[in-house]
């Protein structure tokens, strides 16, 4: 992984959870890299309501991020939800591209929403919104993410995405 040392990493995120993220992912491969949070539209709704717009949500994020940070790397992560005959399921994606071109894209856990919470996504109100009211906290989107709340802390926003983003630069890495 000798390239990747020292290259320049733009998350399309300001959001404190993703870009910890993306501190956790490389370190985990043992890379040093320089990480820019960029502030970039995710070209999707607020709340994205499918698996299809989430992962066009990190896509978006990833292409925006790489050419308004200058980057070697733009990297997107997304979340939103998934409604299935089973129930909603939070849903999250993770993309990687680079200046050559090439794209890795990394899918995220998915956890049930309780139909208290699914309920209120229904309205057309947005996960960060409904979460902090549902656990009485402000800014969980920011913190250990709704995943962190309904896992009693065990799964933490930023860990899902440093998997998710990891399964997404795994392409980026074959030999
Ligand atoms: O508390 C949360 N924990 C989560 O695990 C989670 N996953 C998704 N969402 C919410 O779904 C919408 C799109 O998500 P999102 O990717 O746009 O995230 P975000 O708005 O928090 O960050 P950003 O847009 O500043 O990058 C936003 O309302 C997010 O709050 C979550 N909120
Ligand atoms: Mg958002």
């Amino acid at each position: 992984m000798e390239m990747w040392n020292n290259r320049k990493i733009a998350i399309g995120s300001t959001n404190p959870a993703k870009i910890q993220a993306v501190e956790l992912a490389f370190a985990a491969l043992s890379i040093a890299v320089e990480i820019v949070p960029v502030d970039v539209p995710s070209g999707v709704s607020p709340q994205p309501q499918t698996d299809t717009e989430t992962l066009q949500g990190a896509r978006n994020r990833a292409q925006a991020a790489l050419q308004q940070g200058q980057a070697d790397v733009g990297i997107g992560l997304e979340g939103g939800i998934q409604r299935t005959e089973w129930g909603m399921f939070l849903c999250n994606w993770a993309c990687a591209i680079t200046t050559s071109g090439q794209e890795g894209l990394g899918g995220g856990l998915r956890l049930p929403l309780p139909y208290d919470i699914a309920i209120e996504l229904d309205k057309g109100r947005e996960l960060g919104d409904v979460i902090d009211a549902w656990a009485g906290r402000h800014g969980v989107r920011k913190q250990e993410g709704t995943i962190g709340i309904l896992t009693q802390g065990a799964v933490r926003r930023a860990d899902m995405f440093r998997d998710a983003l990891l399964c997404a630069l795994a392409p980026l890495m074959h030999r």
